[in-house]
């Protein structure tokens, strides 16, 4: 018999949930109830016992580290250019996702996508829009086995995520394997965020991310310091500050989770705040972006169909999360066009 307190092992508005029992039946319905708390209240949760190693992780965190110490000039040979994914020095500003309008997010990034190794023509088919899934992924030469690990990393991930979207379809009551042929050609991405050290004091409203939602259907995210900056915001518009577990993933949901529910889940605003003025820390974060096929509806599922949702004339996932998308980057000289 799992017990319900050895699953949620920390209450709280972001719960800490063990899925170390993720492989039987009783754990399993246990770990699903807990998600099912979380993501209707804070769609932060959590999670240890998750069973990737340790090892393929500080690899990650290494290899990332290594890469943004390089000079600008080594760097912008992988640059983010028309056609191509890789590294910005800019790393958008993803409250211009919601139209607000505030500087530069205080971060670089280096993103790639699960399709963008496909030939060309395969990801031309992904979406008669732009979209950064469609980008080829480029890679650095230095340091030597980046690449290679960041392969190893996005198997774990997409492992990871679909068996936490088998927890939310039982969380949803919903058939386990609900989700499986929504993400069979899913179009996921890392974005590696570098939060450089602050020799200046920022701009009026400048963050090292400014407060946005996540637009797919899950987010995994790992943190490589304690030094903290990701806080969400409760119901009542009080920001709060997202503790560390060491060895712990964050997951939250997405607008994706949030229209495929009609509301029932929520897909919380969140930021990271800049460091006290002096303190020259930087950060890592490397969130998974786990998003469905390009196709895929953004209608209510299941029970929740037919219930209240705004989708401003967007009917497929590709097109809602690209129009998020361009919105972030939209200063950033590229191909933009609409998603419409
Ligand atoms: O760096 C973090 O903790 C969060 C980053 C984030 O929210 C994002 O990249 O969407
Ligand atoms: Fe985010």
């Amino acid at each position: 018999m799992v017990e319900q307190q050895t699953v949620t092992v920390v209450e709280g508005f972001v719960p800490v949930i063990d899925l170390s029992f993720k492989d039987n039946a009783a754990g399993r319905t246990r770990i699903a109830e807990a998600i099912n708390r979380a993501c209707a209240s804070s769609g932060f949760f959590t999670i240890v016992g998750h069973g990737v190693p340790a090892e393929l992780i500080e690899r990650m965190c290494v290899t990332n580290r290594e890469f943004f110490a390089l000079p600008d000039t080594v760097k912008e040979r992988v640059a983010h250019r028309p056609g191509v994914s890789g590294f910005r020095r800019l790393g958008g500003s993803t409250a211009h996702s919601l139209d607000l309008k505030t500087p530069p997010d205080l971060c670089e990034v280096f993103s790639a996508h699960v399709t963008g190794d496909l030939p060309d023509e395969e990801r031309n088919c992904l979406g008669d829009y732009w979209a950064s899934w469609k980008l080829a992924n480029v890679w650095p030469t230095v340091p030597v086995d980046f690449e290679s690990i960041w392969h190893e990393y996005i198997a774990a991930m997409t492992e990871l995520a679909g068996d936490l979207m088998r927890l939310f379809a039982l969380a949803l009551d919903l058939e386990e394997h609900f989700f499986d042929r929504i993400f069979d050609n899913h179009v996921s991405s890392v974005a590696v965020n570098y939060y450089f050290p602050q020799h200046h004091p920022p701009l009026p409203g400048q963050l090292r991310r400014g407060e946005h939602t996540d637009w797919g259907s899950l987010t995994i995210l790992y943190q490589d310091t304690d030094i903290g900056g990701l806080q969400v915001r409760h119901g009542n518009g009080e920001w709060q500050d997202v503790p560390t577990i060491p060895g712990g993933f964050i997951v939250n949901i997405g607008d994706l989770m949030a229209l495929w529910t009609a509301g029932r889940w929520v897909s919380t605003m969140h930021r990271v705040i800049n460091p006290e003025l002096g303190n020259a820390s930087s950060r890592l974060s490397i969130p998974f972006f786990y998003l469905p096929d390009h196709d895929a509806a953004i209608d209510p599922i299941g029970s929740f169909a037919g219930g209240d949702h705004d989708t401003f004339g967007i009917t497929t996932a590709g097109q809602w999360i690209s129009r998020k998308m361009q919105k972030t980057f939209a200063e950033d000289p590229a191909d933009y066009h609409s998603a419409d």
